[in-house]
């Protein structure tokens, strides 16, 4: 497995720097060359949780959001914009855990790109799911 770090973009609040945006997560996104595949390990902390001790879904969803438009931006240097995301809550991501987001570009149609991805804990149990449709936009 050859893991390379891709760069992130600064403001985001999920892979950015707190120096941009004092908010964000700070999480590393890591492509793997071989498979094809971002992966994005994380230990959450008490700020990302919304019932005591249980991760908040929406910060889930952003991580997952991430995890493929950047499987999309390895691949494919244009700008993808998220345009319809499903996510399917499977277990709770508990507070302290240890959890890998993995991304996936797995098809181009058009203008579209269809992508998954997953979290699972470190036994290897998928914890969350999710599909989304991103679309290239010329806007950014
Ligand atoms: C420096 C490095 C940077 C790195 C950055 C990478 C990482 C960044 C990390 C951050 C990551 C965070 C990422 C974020 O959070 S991105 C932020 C969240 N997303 C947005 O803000 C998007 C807002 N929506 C739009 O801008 C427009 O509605 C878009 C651009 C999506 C379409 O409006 P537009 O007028 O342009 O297009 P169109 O209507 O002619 O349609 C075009 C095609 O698309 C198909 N379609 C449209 N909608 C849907 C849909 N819902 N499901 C399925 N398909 C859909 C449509 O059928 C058509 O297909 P076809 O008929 O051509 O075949």
């Amino acid at each position: 497995m050859s893991l390379k770090v891709l760069p992130g973009t600064p403001s985001c609040f999920v892979c950015g720097d707190k120096k941009e945006n004092s908010r964000s997560l700070e999480l590393n996104i890591c492509w793997d060359e071989d498979d094809e595949h971002t992966s994005i390990s994380f230990v959450p902390d008490g700020s990302w949780c919304g019932y005591e001790g249980i991760v908040h879904g929406g910060i889930l969803a952003a991580i997952l959001d991430d995890a493929m438009a950047w499987a999309i931006k390895a691949l494919d240097d244009r700008t993808y914009v998220t345009a319809k995301m499903n996510v399917t809550f499977k277990r709770p991501v508990q507070l302290h855990g240890h959890y890998s987001a993995s991304g996936f570009l797995d098809r181009k149609e058009e203008r579209r790109a269809y992508t998954s991805a997953l979290i699972q804990d470190e036994d290897g149990n998928t914890c969350v799911e999710a599909k989304a449709v991103f679309v290239l936009t010329k806007a950014i």
